[in-house]
C-alpha cells in the first residue's frame, strides 16, 4: 500500500520543520506545510523542506475574489506543490480560476466544512444545514468547477466518494483510538477514514507531539 499519511508540520520554525521531516521521512507519504509555516518562511522554507525529498502539500486555504486567488496560485507555481488548498466557500468562479492558474502537476482541493466545526458552529455562521449536507453541496460545486477533490472529515468522505468516484479526498481531523480531540470536533480514526475512501490522511499532533514521532507514524500506518 502507498503510504497515505501526510504529516501536518504546524510550526513557524524552519529548523523544527526540517528536523521533524528528517525524522519521519521513512514512515510517511508526504508533509503538509500550512499558513503558519509559509508566513514565517515563505518560498525559501518550502524549498528547504522539499530538498528532503517528500511530496509537499501546501495548505494555504486560499479564499478571496477570483483574480486575487488566481494570482496567489501563480505565485506559488514555482514551488510545484503536490497539493494546494482553497476554500470552496469562495464560490465556483474562484475555484475555476484557481485551478486554471495552478501548475499541471498540482492537485487543487477545496476545503468544505472545517473539521473543527460541528452542526451548532455551522448554524452560527449562517449555514442552517448539517455538515453532511453542506459538504455534499460544496463537493458538487468543486467538482463542477473542475477541481481535483475536496477536504472533508471522515464522517462525510464515504458519501462524497460515492457521489464523485474519481475525486481526490483529503481527510484531516484524525485521531487514533483514545486520542485527544483538542480543537477537532468531527474526528474518526485513520483506519476508518481510509476504509471509507480517503485518498490521503492528514495527521498532525498525534504524530508531531508524540514522544517519538517516527514510532507514532509507524504505529498509525500499522493500523491501516
Ligand atoms: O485543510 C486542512 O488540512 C484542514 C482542514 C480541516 O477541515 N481541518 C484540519 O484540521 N485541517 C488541517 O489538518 C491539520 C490537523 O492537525 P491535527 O489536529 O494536529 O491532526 C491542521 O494542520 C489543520 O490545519
Amino acid at each position: 500500500m502507498t503510504n497515505p499519511i501526510f504529516v501536518a508540520i504546524d510550526t513557524p520554525y524552519l529548523e523544527d520543520a526540517l528536523e521533524l521531516t528528517r525524522r519521519i521521512k521513512g514512515q510517511v507519504g508526504g508533509v503538509k506545510l500550512g499558513l503558519e509555516f509559509f508566513c514565517a518562511n515563505g518560498h525559501h522554507g518550502v524549498h528547504e523542506v522539499q530538498k528532503l525529498g517528500l511530496p509537499i502539500f501546501l495548505d494555504l486555504k486560499l479564499h478571496d475574489i477570483p483574480n486575487t486567488v488566481a494570482k496567489a496560485m501563480q505565485a506559488i507555481n514555482l514551488l510545484e506543490p503536490a497539493i494546494v488548498t482553497i476554500h470552496a466557500a469562495g464560490g465556483r468562479a474562484m475555484m475555476e480560476d484557481a485551478k486554471a492558474a495552478a501548475g499541471l502537476h498540482t492537485k487543487v482541493v477545496a476545503v468544505t466544512v472545517l473539521t473543527s466545526l460541528d452542526n451548532h458552529d455551522l448554524n452560527r455562521v449562517g449555514v442552517p444545514d448539517s455538515p453532511e449536507l453542506q459538504v455534499a453541496r460544496l463537493a458538487a460545486l468543486a467538482q463542477e468547477a473542475g477541481l481535483d477533490g475536496i477536504v472533508c472529515s471522515g464522517h462525510e468522505v464515504k458519501a462524497a466518494k460515492t457521489a464523485w468516484k474519481d475525486g481526490f479526498f483529503v481527510v484531516p481531523g484524525l485521531r487514533p483510538a483514545g486520542g485527544t480531540a483538542a480543537d477537532q470536533k468531527r474526528t474518526v480514526t485513520p483506519r476508518h477514514a481510509r476504509d471509507d475512501g480517503a485518498s490521503i490522511l492528514v495527521i498532525g499532533r498525534p504524530i508531531t507531539k508524540a514522544e517519538s514521532p517516527d514510532d507514532a507514524a509507524r504505529a498509525i500506518m500499522g493500523t491501516l
